[in-house]
């Protein structure tokens, strides 16, 4: 086990803060701490990093305790929103400065010690460029080495995604995952993003109000969500009752329509967006979300009326999902 947090809780005032948090997290994984703003993601890394103290419980890295020390001391290193990066340095000297930093050595030797890490992430040959020029993946990839070269064993990344534009969020969302494969470096991933979770993750720490709802892999979480709450945070889902009035939830890609003139729903909104078209159905009690793919959307519009076919799978408990 690379990171174990025991019982940890930082209460400020009003009660806010993180309650009772547990959580173990194995070499090389990558582990996302996903929920609303306020929820204590950031509390979360921040006592990982040793920028706040517990009111309780212990931090622990490959089982030493680390909870009394200060940030430097941690091997633990912070990915910055905006990298943080120094504009007039190179590249390799963006990397050596982490290591001089951390490992108080002579400029001369942390260069050297810095292509290696340059290297790693994919930049040999651009050792030299200024930091202006690089394109904002590269800059990512720079920002990881600075880190990692810092001999850190956990990285800490705090919405590093989250100020970018759709397309250049979604690039560099694969690149990072490339990059974490690459390196096998232990990642604590921090988001409110349902896709980027899913997507980069190999665990997910679902949270609500400073505790943990539900820790699982990305399919455990989004298929078996053990709350309405992380069905809802996770996906979006439909509420149905079953005929023991039991309450049960299906995501809106597991519902079927049929065409019927005489059907209980009516089509009251479709929104075409190419691959898929996410479409609302009312029955004037209930507002159902289905979504569709582009092909079978061709065969519906605004206003008909349909039936709905949903997975009426036996519910266990009082949630249930169609798969
Ligand atoms: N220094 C502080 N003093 C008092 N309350 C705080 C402090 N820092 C955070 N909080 C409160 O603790 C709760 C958790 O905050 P935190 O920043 O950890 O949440 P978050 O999930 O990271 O949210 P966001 O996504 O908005 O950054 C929030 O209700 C917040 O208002």
């Amino acid at each position: 086990m690379i990171l174990e947090l025991r019982n940890i809780t930082k209460i400020y005032e009003e009660d806010k803060g993180v309650k009772n948090f547990n959580l173990t997290v194995k070499k090389g994984e990558f582990v996302t701490l996903l929920g609303p703003s306020g929820c204590g993601k950031t509390t979360t890394l921040n006592l990982i990093g040793g920028f706040l103290k517990p009111d309780q419980g212990e931090i622990l890295i490959e089982n030493q305790k680390i909870s009394h020390l200060p940030p430097e001391q941690r091997p633990v290193s912070t990915v910055f929103q905006n990298y943080a990066l120094f504009p007039h340095m190179s590249v390799l000297e963006n990397v050596a400065y982490g290591i001089r930093f951390f490992k108080k050595i002579k400029k001369k030797k942390a260069l050297e010690e810095g292509k290696e890490f340059v290297r790693l992430v994919g930049l040999e040959g651009y050792e030299h460029t200024g930091i202006g020029t690089l394109s904002g993946g590269q800059q990512q990839r720079v920002a990881l080495a600075r880190s990692i070269a810092t001999g850190a064993k956990v990285l800490l990344l705090d919405e590093p995604l989250s100020n970018l534009d759709v397309a250049l969020r979604t690039r560099l969302r694969r690149e990072l995952k490339e990059l974490q494969r690459e390196t096998g470096v232990t990642m604590i991933f921090v988001t409110h993003d349902q896709g980027e979770a899913l997507s980069l993750s190999d665990r997910i720490v679902v949270m609500d109000h400073g505790t943990i709802v539900q820790t699982g892999t990305p399919e455990e979480v989004y298929y078996h969500p053990q709350s309405p709450y992380v069905a809802n945070f996770v996906g979006k889902s439909n509420q149905f009752t079953d005929n023991k009035g039991r309450a049960y939830f299906v995501r809106p890609e597991d519902i079927r329509l049929i065409k019927n003139t005489g059907g209980n729903y009516r089509i009251q909104e479709m929104m075409f967006l190419g691959h898929e078209t996410e479409v609302v159905l009312d029955d004037g009690n209930q507002r159902v979300e289905v979504i569709l793919s582009g092909k079978d959307s061709r065969d519906y519009a605004y206003g008909d009326r349909v039936d709905i076919d949903e997975p009426k799978s036996e519910p266990k408990g009082t949630e249930v999902f169609g798969r």
